[in-house]
């Protein structure tokens, strides 16, 4: 399938850890014949699981290199890409995401709960995970939002499958961008 025509060159998935970021983006690629990155598993095949790396070299290293993986995976075109969690807090990412097609799933603590305890691939939630994983989504939720072309609210009922959730963001894609933040973002070709 070719893209859409008013795809856009990229779109890019944000939100809290455990969101469905790297699940929905996957399957919209798919849908609209584009290629997907993660920026977590490009990094994971390059230097070995997250959580290891956090231990071995700590999280400076990790987002040194995660923000030099979503530069790269912003230079490609007709691709969606998922970003981690906590990419959005690198100031050159954030710099980069203004120029971008933006969805930010937006999410609750009881809509991530069964997934986040007992995880042993996200170092941050090593402990109390679902105390850690609010606190860590208190701190970013204005960013997620600032950021954000499109929000969606992958907590309401009606759209918690992840089809239904590439349901919505196809149907942004349609629509005139008169929800945009940001005028100055890249209109759908
Ligand atoms: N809409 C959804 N419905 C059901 N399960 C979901 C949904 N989104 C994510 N999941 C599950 O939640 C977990 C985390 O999803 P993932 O895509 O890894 O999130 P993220 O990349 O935002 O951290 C996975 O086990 C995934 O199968
Ligand atoms: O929020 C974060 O800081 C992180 C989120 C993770 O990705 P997901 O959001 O895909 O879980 C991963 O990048 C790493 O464990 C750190
Ligand atoms: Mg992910």
């Amino acid at each position: 399938m070719t893209p859409a025509a008013r795809t856009p060159e990229r779109i890019v998935l944000i939100g809290p850890m455990a969101a469905g970021k790297s699940t929905v983006g996957s399957r919209l690629a798919q849908r609209l014949g584009l290629e997907f990155v993660d920026t977590d598993h490009e990094f994971e095949k390059k230097h070995g699981p997250i959580s290891r790396v956090f231990e071995s070299l700590g999280e400076p290293f990790f987002r040194e290199a995660e923000a030099r993986l979503v530069a790269s995976s912003l230079a490609r075109r007709d691709v969606v890409v998922s970003l981690g969690g906590g990419a959005v807090l690198d100031a050159g990412t954030a710099q980069l995401l203004t120029r971008e097609y933006v969805v930010y799933l937006q999410t609750d603590v009881e809509t991530v709960r069964p997934f986040i305890t007992r995880d042993r691939r996200r170092p941050l939630l090593s402990e109390n995970p679902v105390e850690a994983w609010e606190r860590v989504y208190d701190r970013r939720r204005s960013t997620y939002e600032r950021l954000a072309t499109r929000t969606i609210d992958v907590a309401s009922v009606e759209v918690r499958r992840p089809e239904a959730i590439v349901g919505l963001i196809l149907d942004g894609l349609a629509e005139p961008d008169t929800t945009d933040q940001h005028e100055s973002k890249e209109t759908p070709r």
